[in-house]
C-alpha cells in the first residue's frame, strides 16, 4: 500500500494548482483524477462556454454593426469551426497544466476514481480497470459538481443535453428549449440564439435570476426578448415524449397545461454533489441535507486531516471561489496562518451581453435586512460611452449605506460589466465611500467614468 503525505482528490480550480504547491512544500502528494485535468472550468465550464461566446458575440456584432455604418452583408455560422476552436482551446490549457503537474518533483497524478476504504485509505478504480489503495495523512477533497437532472416523466426517454453534451453537437439546434434561467440557461440560451436557433426558456419561478433585483433580471428580459428569446416563467415542464427528431414537451402555468415541441432540450436546472458511491460515512466525513461536504470556515470537514475545497462543500459554485480556497488551504496548511473564509466579498460575473457584473448585496438583500439603505440607479442611454459604442441596453446600481456612505452592493449590466464591477469592489475592499467615486476623476469616455453620474443621482 503506498503512502503519501497528502492525497488531492479531483484536479479541479482548487485541486490543481493545490498539489503541485503541496508538493513544492515537501509533501509527498499523489493527484487523483477520474477524467481530466483542469475539471469543470477548463473542460467543461467557463473557458469552453466564453470561448463559444466570443464566436456568438462575433455573430451579433456583425448583424448588429450595420447600426454603426458597417455593412458586412450576409453572415455564415460555420458551427463546426466554432467547435473546433474551443476545443483547441480546450484542450491546449488542459495540457499545460497537466504538463506543469508532472514537472513537480514530489508529485504523482493518478488517473482513476477514488473512493474511501478506510479513515484515511482511498481505493482507486484506474483507467485500465485494475485498482489501487492509497494512505494519507491528509486529504484535499475537490470533488466539483455534476448536473440536476430533475425527475420529470419521460424525461430518460429522450436525449436531452447538459451544459457538457450541448457543446459537443454538430449542428445548431433548429429549436432549442431549456430548463431553467440561471446562468448556464442564459449563457447557452443567447448563444444559441446567435447562433440561429430558436431558444425558449422554461422558469419555473416568477422572473428569471431570481437572486437578483428584479429591475436588473426585467432589463435582462428585454434584452433576450430583443433577440427573440422566448421567456416562460410561473412555468413546468411535466412531461416529455419523442417522435422521430421532434420532442413533444407538456408545460403547466399557472395549473394550465399546453404543449410544445423542440428538436433538442437542454437541462440547465442547477447542480449537485456527486459523492454517492465515494464513501464520505468511512472517512467519518459529514454531509449536509443536500449532499454537500460539510465545512468550518476553515474548510475543516468533520473528519481530522481532511479537508473540502471549491464546489463540492455547497455556498457560492464560481471558479474564484474554488481557487481561493486553495490559496487559503496553502496558508493554512504550509504556512501555519490562521484562515477563515467567512465574510469573504464574491463577486461574479454572467456572461450574457451585456455582461452582469455583482458584487456584495442586492437591494432586495439590504433591505429584507432592514439596513437603511440609499440605492444608486443610472441606465445606460445615458452613458456617453454607451451612446458612443451604439450599445445602449443596460443598467448600473448600487446599493449604500445611507449613514456611512459604504458601498454595500452593485450590480453592472453594461458591456463589460464584469470589468466595470471590479471597480466598486475595489472601492468596498478599501472602504471608499461613495462620494469619493462620485467625485473622482476616470479616463473619459469610459465606462467607469459613469460611476460619477451612477452616484450623483443619490445627491437628489
Ligand atoms: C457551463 C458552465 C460554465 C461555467 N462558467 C463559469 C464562469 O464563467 N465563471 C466561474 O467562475 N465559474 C463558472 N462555472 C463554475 C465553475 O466551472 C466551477 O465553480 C469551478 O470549476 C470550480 O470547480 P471545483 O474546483 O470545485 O471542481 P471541478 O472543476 O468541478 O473539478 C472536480 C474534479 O474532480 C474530479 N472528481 C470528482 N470525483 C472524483 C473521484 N471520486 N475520483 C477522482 N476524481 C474525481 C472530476 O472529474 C473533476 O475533474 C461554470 C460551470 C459550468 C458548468
Ligand atoms: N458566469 C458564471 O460564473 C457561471 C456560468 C455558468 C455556470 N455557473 C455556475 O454553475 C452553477 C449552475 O448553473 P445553473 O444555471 O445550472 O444553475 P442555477 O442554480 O443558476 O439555475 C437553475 C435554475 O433552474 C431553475 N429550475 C430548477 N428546476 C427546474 C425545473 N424542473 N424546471 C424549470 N426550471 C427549473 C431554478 O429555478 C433556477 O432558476 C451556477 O450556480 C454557477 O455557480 C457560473
Amino acid at each position: 500500500m503506498r503512502h503519501y503525505d497528502a492525497i488531492v482528490i479531483g484536479a479541479g480550480q482548487a485541486g490543481t494548482p493545490l498539489c503541485r504547491k503541496l508538493a513544492e512544500s515537501g509533501l509527498k502528494t499523489a493527484l487523483i483524477e477520474k477524467r481530466w485535468v483542469g475539471g469543470t472550468c477548463v473542460n467543461g465550464g467557463c473557458s469552453p462556454t466564453k470561448a463559444m461566446i466570443a464566436s456568438a458575440k462575433a455573430a451579433w456584432s456583425a448583424r448588429h454593426n450595420e447600426a454603426l455604418g458597417v455593412s458586412v452583408g450576409g453572415i455564415t455560422i460555420d458551427f463546426e469551426d466554432i467547435i473546433e476552436r474551443k476545443n483547441r482551446i480546450v484542450q491546449m490549457m488542459r495540457d499545460n497544466s497537466e504538463k506543469r503537474i508532472r514537472e513537480t518533483a514530489g508529485l504523482d497524478l493518478i488517473y482513476g476514481t477514488a473512493r474511501f476504504s478506510g479513515r484515511k485509505e482511498i481505493t482507486v478504480t484506474l483507467t485500465d480497470g485494475s485498482s489501487e489503495t492509497l494512505i494519507a495523512d491528509k486529504f484535499f477533497l475537490n470533488n466539483g459538481v455534476q448536473p440536476v437532472i430533475p425527475d420529470i416523466e419521460g424525461i430518460q426517454t429522450i436525449p436531452y443535453l447538459t451544459s457538457t453534451t450541448i457543446m459537443q453537437l454538430d449542428e445548431i439546434p433548429e429549436h432549442l428549449l431549456i430548463l431553467g434561467s440561471g446562468y448556464i440557461a442564459l449563457e447557452f440560451g443567447q448563444m444559441f440564439a446567435r447562433f440561429g436557433s430558436k431558444v425558449t426558456l422554461i422558469e419555473r419561478s416568477e422572473r428569471i435570476l431570481k437572486k437578483e433585483d428584479k429591475d436588473i433580471t426585467e432589463e435582462i428580459a428585454k434584452i433576450l426578448a430583443q433577440e427573440s428569446i422566448e421567456i416562460l416563467t410561473n412555468t413546468e415542464a411535466t412531461g416529455f415524449s419523442k417522435n422521430g427528431h421532434i420532442i413533444s414537451v407538456t408545460l403547466e402555468t399557472n395549473g394550465r397545461k399546453s404543449q410544445r415541441s423542440c428538436t433538442h432540450v437542454l437541462v440547465a436546472a442547477g447542480r449537485k454533489p456527486q459523492l454517492r458511491e465515494f464513501g464520505l460515512e468511512t472517512a467519518g466525513v459529514e454531509a449536509d441535507e443536500k449532499g454537500y461536504i460539510k465545512v468550518n470556515d476553515q474548510l475543516e470537514t468533520s473528519a481530522e486531516g481532511i479537508y473540502a475545497l471549491g464546489d463540492v462543500k455547497g455556498g457560492p459554485a464560481f471558479t474564484h471561489v474554488s481557487y481561493d480556497d486553495y490559496r487559503l488551504i496553502i496558508q493554512k496548511v504550509v504556512e501555519k496562518k490562521q484562515i477563515s473564509i467567512a465574510d469573504r466579498l464574491i463577486p461574479y460575473c454572467i456572461f450574457t451581453d451585456p455582461q452582469l457584473g455583482r458584487v456584495g448585496m442586492t437591494e432586495q438583500q439590504a433591505r429584507e435586512k432592514g439596513i437603511d439603505i440609499k440605492v444608486a440607479v443610472l441606465k445606460n442611454d445615458s452613458v456617453a460611452r454607451s451612446i458612443e459604442t451604439g450599445d445602449e441596453r443596460g443598467m448600473m446600481k448600487a446599493i449604500v449605506d445611507a449613514k456611512t456612505g459604504q458601498i454595500l452592493g452593485a450590480a453592472v449590466l453594461a458591456e463589460e460589466g464584469g470589468e466595470v464591477i471590479t471597480v466598486l469592489q475595489m472601492a468596498m475592499i478599501g472602504n471608499i465611500t461613495y462620494d469619493r467615486l462620485m467625485n473622482g476623476i476616470f479616463a473619459h469616455p469610459t465606462y467607469s467614468e459613469s460611476l460619477n453620474n451612477l452616484f450623483m443621482s443619490l445627491e437628489g
